[in-house]
């Protein structure tokens, strides 16, 4: 199965982000023809304060009824091309409080994941810029896996990568692919994108799909920027597949038999299971 992960640099007009979304789709589609597209976290909207990610925001429908413009187009797109669509994250309007939440969407489709994110991004880069993400969204708690041609996936969003034990707990329900749709900061991106997504892909022994936003952004006046370098991770840990700078997007094989080798030479599920007599003892 090949996967495409795309690489945006949207900001806070949803109409042209939701066009520049589509023309990458599109082409993609065109070049690899991938049976599952992921686009970056908050695609539709980035930047600009509450104000317009609060315009930006869409009511989920119900399953089967019609959606807002974001949710329409990432339907139109799984079923003309009959492929699974990831929609990174849309903006939810969740009534009271906003979520940062993922959508899937199968190849006739259907909707088959909907995903908010868990960690919020609440900190202070090393250049000094402040991020509260608990200002603007709510935290979710429900986990979503879904399958697109025999592989498990499941859904986290950016800032969850650093945390280990939710990723140990998809694998131990399943997951042989996880997808990490991002905004990573260029403070912090230039020196642990990589390396978190190679860990988890190490320790977790599942792919990792990461799509993420490019280049620079309006936040309350200030510019931002965001790291980019999109990229798949193998269930060894090599880069298979990886973005430049720019918009755009990369391709890779998602080969099942790479899952099962990884997992067959060094089964690390069962060696954590067999070795839990620590945990008692430590408290742990
Ligand atoms: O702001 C929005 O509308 C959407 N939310 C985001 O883009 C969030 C909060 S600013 N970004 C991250 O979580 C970056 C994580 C990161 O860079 C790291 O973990 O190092």
């Amino acid at each position: 199965m090949h996967i495409s992960v795309i690489q945006m640099n949207q900001g806070s007009d949803k109409a042209a982000n939701l066009a520049q979304a589509q023309r990458l789709i599109e082409a993609a589609v065109e070049a690899d023809r991938p049976g599952l597209v992921s686009l970056p976290e908050t695609w539709t909207n980035l930047g600009g304060g509450r104000e317009s990610r609060r315009a930006a925001a869409e009511v989920l429908p119900e399953p089967g009824a019609e959606g807002g413009a974001a949710y329409e187009m990432l339907r139109g797109l799984a079923r003309r091309h009959g492929i699974t669509v990831h929609g990174g994250s849309i903006i939810e309007d969740g009534g009271e409080k906003l979520f940062n939440t993922t959508l899937v969407f199968g190849p006739d489709g259907t909707e088959v994941a909907r995903y908010r994110k868990i960690h919020l991004f609440d900190i202070t880069a090393p250049d000094g810029t402040g991020y509260r993400e608990s200002a603007l969204y709510g935290g979710g708690s429900d986990l979503a896996m879904f399958d697109a041609r025999g592989i498990r996936f499941a859904c986290t969003i950016c800032y969850d990568i650093r945390f280990p034990e939710l990723y140990q707990h998809l694998r131990r329900r399943g997951a042989e692919a996880i997808l990490v749709p991002s905004n990573f900061t260029l403070q912090t991106g230039k020196d642990h994108w990589e390396a978190l997504l190679r860990a988890r892909a190490i320790d977790t022994q599942c792919w990792m799909i990461a799509a993420a936003s490019y280049g620079t952004y309006e936040e309350r006046g200030a510019a931002r920027s965001v790291y980019g370098h999109s990229l798949v991770a193998d269930p060894w840990g090599h880069v298979v597949a990886k973005c430049s700078d720019g918009i755009g997007w990369a391709t890779a094989r998602i080969d099942p038999a790479v899952t099962a080798r990884v997992r067959a030479g060094m089964p690390l599920l069962e060696h954590r299971e067999a070795a839990r007599g620590w945990v008692a003892k430590a408290g742990a």
